[in-house]
């Protein structure tokens, strides 16, 4: 089977959970999507790094990351899974927040400033979140190639209409819940 479809299993199989939840955006869902369950599983994370540099191959980018913490896995996969083919990709983390102590940065990792960067998320239901790191990566002088998802749940058209490419690796048909 394909590095996709074997990610598909593997989500279908430890990612789906049904039972009522409060999504970020603060909505109420009768099932979620955990791809931490995913991304930080040992089995599951070189797919998500493989797929996902398929996905988005064609854009052109030196770094990717996103909003934490949904995005940190899915960068740091994608990091490893370039490297393993002999492509040199930085990954960074955007804070929630800034930071009042240290080095006071909002963006971790590697300087983005003029850089062409890709944003991840590993779900996006409102665009929220990927929308908000998307915002402080053009504030710190980066260029934004495009935003990708391992699941999109229901954000394609806001991240569209903000004028992004964007991809999504499964859709919720995908997975059965569409
Ligand atoms: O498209 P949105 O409506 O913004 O929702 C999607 C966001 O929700 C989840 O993160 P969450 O807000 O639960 O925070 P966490 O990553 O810190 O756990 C997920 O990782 C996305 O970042
Ligand atoms: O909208 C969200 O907060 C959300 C939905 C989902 O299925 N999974 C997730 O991690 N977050």
């Amino acid at each position: 089977m394909s590095d996709h479809a074997n990610l598909l299993d593997e989500i279908k199989k430890k990612g789906v959970v049904h039972g009522r939840v409060v999504l970020s955006s603060g909505r109420e869902a009768d099932w979620y999507v955990d791809l931490r369950r995913i991304t930080l599983d040992g089995a599951a994370a070189p797919l998500v790094g493989r797929v996902m540099l398929d996905l988005t191959e064609d854009l052109g980018y030196d770094a990717v990351g996103g909003l934490t913490l949904g995005a940190d896995p899915v960068a740091v996969a994608m990091l490893h899974a370039a490297a393993a083919r002999g492509r040199r990709l930085d990954a960074f983390v955007v804070r929630k927040a800034g930071k009042a102590h240290g080095l006071q940065r909002r963006i971790e990792g590697p300087d983005v400033a003029g850089r062409r960067v890709l944003a991840v998320e590993d779900t996006s239901t409102t665009g929220g979140s990927v929308l908000t790191a998307v915002e402080a990566l053009r504030e710190a002088g980066a260029e934004i190639v495009g935003v990708a998802t391992i699941v999109d749940r229901g954000a394609a058209a806001k991240i569209e209409e903000a004028g992004f490419t964007y991809r999504t690796a499964y859709t919720l048909t995908d997975l059965g819940l569409g």
